[in-house]
């Protein structure tokens, strides 16, 4: 059962612009000029109850436009959107009570204020009955690990440890569909790991859909199953991860590092360096086993050191956007 039904969905807005210099600003006033930027351009997609869904594009591709918009903090120039069989934009009080968000860069948690006096409000907003607030708030303590940060102010935490609180806040209500715009931004290896964790559980336990954003890589390999990537306001792929990985994110990198030179030997092997004790391989996945590169490296020396890597997501963003001819952009569309 679709959950989301996004049909022709449309935002153009309207930017008043202005010539250079002071007779520009006082012909702004008398005569304004303005151009139209189309941040979301016709798109359509659906997203099924329980899915994760990847949601991604290049900066400026129109993705927070597009949440806003199913969020009802946002009205559609033009197409449908239903979220929940709801109306966002005429019905966004009652769709409130059915959905979380949570902005990587902005926070819904009171800054001044612990957790859990935010956590307290939030429930007095979601009309939450007293006994049921506290069970699930002890549910998220424990879940989340978070019981001793409940008392200490918000400005005190660490991102990793806000993130936790925000994604904790934003599923109090036990929304059906929460929104992750960015939820791993700024955080290191191990706490991304642990958020990726939480965010898989919530999707399991609750059934909760996500709809996420994010530039990771490695966020929309590990949580989600299908990828919607637009461009200039534009659906470019709407694709399972499997078929994507099997395409685009095939490529891993193989940094691998010997006491002494050594001799590679006649395997067959794309080398991105050779430094004779320092080694930088590329490999196909799709077309050659890891495992077996990595047994032929090791054999070849005695190594002190192997990195596994994969290609930056915007690297294979901006490769899927060359091959759908739709080019790079960091800017609005005219
Ligand atoms: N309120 C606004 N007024 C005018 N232009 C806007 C407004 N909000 C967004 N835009 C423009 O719409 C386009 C899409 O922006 P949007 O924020 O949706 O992109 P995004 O994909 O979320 O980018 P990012 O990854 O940088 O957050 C951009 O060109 C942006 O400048």
């Amino acid at each position: 059962m679709s959950v989301i039904k996004v049909q022709n969905l449309c935002k153009t807005f309207k930017v008043k612009t202005k010539e250079a210099g002071l007779k520009g600003s006082v012909k702004s006033i008398f005569t304004p000029s303005f151009r139209e930027i189309h941040a979301v351009n016709n798109i359509s997609f659906e997203v099924e109850e329980g899915e994760i869904l990847a949601f991604i594009g290049l900066n400026g591709a129109g993705k927070s436009t597009t949440i806003k918009m199913m969020t009802g903090i946002l009205h559609p120039t033009s197409g449908s959107i239903e979220v929940l069989g709801m109306d966002p934009a005429n019905q966004r009080k009652r769709l409130s009570y059915k959905i979380g968000t949570v902005f990587g860069q902005k926070s819904q948690l009171w800054f001044h204020l612990p957790p859990l006096d935010s956590f307290n409000l939030l429930g007095s907003i979601y009309e939450l009955d007293k006994e049921k607030l506290k069970s699930r708030i002890e549910l998220l303590k424990e879940v989340f690990e978070i019981g001793d940060l409940m008392d200490i102010p918000v400005r005190k935490l660490s991102l990793g440890q806000r993130i936790r609180c925000e994604i904790a806040a934003s599923i109090l209500h036990e929304p059906e569909i929460i929104f992750l715009d960015e939820p791993t931004i700024g955080l290191d290896v191990v706490v991304k790991q642990k958020i990726r964790e939480l965010i898989l559980k919530l999707n399991k336990e609750e059934n909760t859909t996500i709809f996420l954003t994010s530039h990771d890589a490695g966020d929309i390999e590990q949580l989600c199953k299908r990828a919607i990537i637009i461009n200039h306001g534009e659906v470019v792929l709407n694709e399972t991860i499997k078929r994507l990985k099997y395409d685009y994110l095939n490529k891993k990198v193989i940094h691998i590092k010997y006491n002494e030179a050594v001799e590679i030997g006649n395997h067959d092997l794309d080398i991105l360096k050779n430094r004779g004790d320092a080694i930088k391989v590329q490999v196909d996945t799709s077309k050659q086993d890891i495992e077996e590169v990595l047994s032929s490296l090791i054999k070849c020396g005695k190594v002190e050191d192997i990195i596994i890597s994969e290609p930056p997501l915007e690297e294979i963003i901006s490769f899927i956007y060359k091959q759908n001819k739709g080019g790079d952009r960091d800017e609005g569309a005219q």
